[in-house]
């Protein structure tokens, strides 16, 4: 498409090409409606496959009115490609969320993941990427009603902020999470673009974007590998079902339907054990060790003995014997290969079969493949096995493990102390699988050992969101089911609550086995005013010493708001008076409490007659407050947030650290305007 002189009123020249565009992605999906494959396959598996296929794609195609077509344009100064084809000149390029093309096949919009669309992006003034002009495009409803220049090869005109990415950012949130593809900073987008073979860690303080950088990261990843990872499949990691259900809508907005959620909990699930128990924190912290996994290495591996009977195999009128030495070579040979406990368990028998029909061969027999299957079915072969390599079946093996004190002893002798020992094992022993109460932690012992007896299918690409929570055993599983993939990490070392938070990356990442992966900083906080996060940042050196604060991208004056009750009487009246409040305002609201005040709250807003959600279940334009536990606040975000006494907030945790952090998350969800109701002192970093 040539550049065009510039029309009188851009804006409606602008609105004609939304016009058009529409109209062409209407053609396009109207093109796939009336797809008849009838004649392509009578195979009705195959017709059904390609209607399932056929149906996406008309839901990917659907024209959505509140989601703008196209909201960029770039006008390079040659065609990209120009150096290659000479003669070419300049050319325009709409940006959206998908491809959209005329009947000619010319692109009225092209995918924001496209190479051409990555100046958008990047370019600057100092790099402007062959772009010679930038537009940003603001919708009001649907309708274009405002677009945004930078001409970034005039050396004259001044940078300024965009008023557009300002107002984008601060427009009022009710509902879940949404994309920010319109909007992606430049450090952001290198994350995103980063590519498939290499891991990434991202280290980025409160609303610097993270969450959004990883979901756009795998839409991005999806389309530039579309085929490779459509077989090997993506998944993403949160931390509760609440934060899942808050990003779940991203993707399917960036048109990818097919990326699945999960929390660690849910992916150690498969091992089959109903979790129903928990740990004192001290047990959970020995439990998530990494030592635990040689433990359980040694305990699975002690299964296998060395023969010291020789083997008869009787065929007809002929016996053949193995004698237990040649046995042992071969169980030792199988030891030292390095494969999983129940492959090699596999393996014996046609081995030991192979054994025999050498011996067969010698005798002058000519033994074929059939005789070594029937050699390695035969009654003493299996007996064999069964007394050299037993099967081991995972849950029961980590019961004995936590039940029986000499067990345990034998196998984390060197490894865990005598304490350490006394500490796991089950207060009150447990007769089976079925009747123990498993923990979280013990789920992932039984995954871990799981995989020591069959190798964990990988996927593609794992994105691990607030990774920092995360114990080593559990990086662990994560890790295992990206061992031929990649992972994007999302965290931030500040805000982990976990008794086991990692304290550094380079560590949680060794556990993970991507000890490779580059670590990124990001420190333009989108989320939380300028005012706020410098309140809360006040935190940083109680609770994560060598981290930089975060720097808001926003000046939101009067966004802060400490107010002090006299009495703790006086605090429910004061904490629904901020939520009346804040409720004048447009958009999202949170009331953040510990734990422990939920109830006794909740009490209080339903005797002032306002009605409350709990975290996960969708804001709406009526229903627009949600009380929300300290411990579900992380990840969450909200227009505007009460946070009722923060020392209760402290005081909730077993230690103050942790404690402080808690705070630190529940400081750092605001992003119009906060307001800190107390009775109690504040904690004294804070009065700093
Ligand atoms: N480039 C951007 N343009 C517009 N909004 C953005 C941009 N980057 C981040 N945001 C917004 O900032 C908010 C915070 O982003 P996000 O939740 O991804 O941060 P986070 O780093 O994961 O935060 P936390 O550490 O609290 O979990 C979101 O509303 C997100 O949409």
């Amino acid at each position: 498409m040539p550049a065009h002189a510039p029309t009188p009123n851009p804006l409606d020249h602008e609105r004609t090409h939304l016009a058009h565009s529409r109209a062409a992605l209407r053609a396009m999906r109207e093109d796939v409606q009336a797809l008849d494959i009838k004649d392509v396959t009578a195979n009705w598996v195959n017709a059904a496959v390609l209607q399932r296929q056929i149906d996406d794609r008309i839901k990917a195609l659907a024209d959505l009115s509140h989601t703008p077509l196209f909201f960029g344009r770039l006008d390079y100064l040659h065609a990209p490609g120009a150096d290659l084809a000479e003669g070419a000149g300049g050319e325009r390029f709409y940006i959206g969320r998908r491809h959209v093309h005329d009947a000619d096949g010319d692109p009225m919009v092209i995918d924001w993941r496209a190479p051409v669309s990555q100046p958008f992006y990047r370019a600057s003034k100092k790099d402007p990427l062959d772009v010679s002009l930038r537009r940003r495009f603001g919708y009001t409803g649907g309708e274009l009603t405002a677009y945004e220049d930078e001409h970034l090869m005039d050396a004259t005109e001044t940078a300024r902020t965009s008023k557009l990415l300002q107002a984008e950012i601060e427009r009022p949130r009710v509902g879940p999470m949404r994309d920010i593809v319109a909007t992606i900073q430049p450090e952001q987008d290198e994350i995103v673009r980063s590519g498939l073979s290499g891991s990434v860690c991202v280290q980025g303080g409160p609303g610097t974007g993270k969450t959004a950088v990883g979901l756009h990261r795998v839409a991005y990843l999806l389309y530039a590998h579309r085929d490779r990872l459509a077989r090997t499949g993506t998944l993403v990691i949160g931390p509760n079902k609440s934060f899942l259900h808050y990003i779940e809508q991203v993707l399917p907005a960036l048109g990818e339907l097919e990326v699945k959620q999960a929390t660690v909990d849910d992916l150690v699930a498969s091992t089959g054990v109903e979790v129903r128990g928990t740990d004192p924190a001290e047990a959970a912290v020995i439990k998530g060790d990494a030592r635990m996994a040689e433990v359980l290495r040694r305990a699975v591996w002690s299964h296998v003995t060395t023969p010291s009977e020789p083997l008869v195999v009787v065929r007809g009128s002929r016996r053949w014997r193995v004698p237990a030495y040649e046995l042992a070579t071969i169980v030792e040979e199988l030891r030292d290969r390095d494969i999983r406990y129940g492959a090699a368990r596999e393996a014996l028998p046609q081995r030991i079969a192979h054994t025999v029909l050498v011996r067969m061969e010698q005798a002058g027999e000519a033994p074929d493949d059939r005789v070594q299957d029937a050699v390695a079915r035969n009654t003493a072969v299996k007996a064999a096995v069964k007394a050299i390599w037993p099967p081991v079946d995972p849950a029961k093996l980590v019961l004995r493990l936590l039940n029986e004190p000499a067990f345990l002893a034998t196998h984390a002798e060197g490894i865990l102390t005598d304490d350490e020992q006394k500490a796991i094992l089950a207060p009150k022993p447990a007769r089976s699988v079925k009747a123990a109460k498993w923990s979280a932690a013990d789920a992932v012992l039984i995954d871990e050992t799981n995989d020591l007896v069959a190798r964990t299918p990988s996927l593609g690409h794992v994105v691990l969101d607030e990774a920092q929570d995360l114990s080593p055993m559990q990086y662990r599983a994560v890790g295992r089911r990206c061992t031929t993939g990649s992972a994007t990490v999302l965290g931030d070392l500040a805000q982990g609550t976990t008794p086991w938070a990692t304290a550094s990356w380079a560590e949680a990442l060794r556990h993970l086995g991507k000890g490779d992966a580059v670590v990124e900083e990001l420190t333009a906080g989108f989320r939380v005013p300028r005012e706020v996060i410098a309140y809360a940042s006040k935190l940083l050196p109680s609770i994560s010493p060598g981290l930089a604060p975060v720097e808001s991208v926003r000046e939101t004056p009067g966004s802060l708001d400490v107010r002090a009750a006299s009495t703790p009487a006086e605090l429910d009246a004061a904490v629904v008076a901020a939520c009346e409040e804040s409720l004048a305002h447009e958009g999202s609201i949170g009331l953040i409490a510990a734990d422990a005040r939920i109830p006794v709250l909740a009490k209080a807003l339903e005797a002032a007659g306002l009605a409350h959600l709990d975290p996960g279940e969708e804001t709406t334009a009526t229903s627009r407050l949600t009380l929300v536990p300290a411990s579900l606040a992380k990840g969450l975000e909200y227009d505007y947030v009460v946070l009722d006494e923060p020392t209760a907030v402290v005081d909730g945790e077993p230690d103050e650290r942790t404690g402080l952090r808690r705070l630190y998350v529940a400081l750092t969800r605001a992003v119009s305007g906060l307001t800190i109701v107390h009775a109690s002192p504040l904690p004294p970093q804070l009065a700093l």
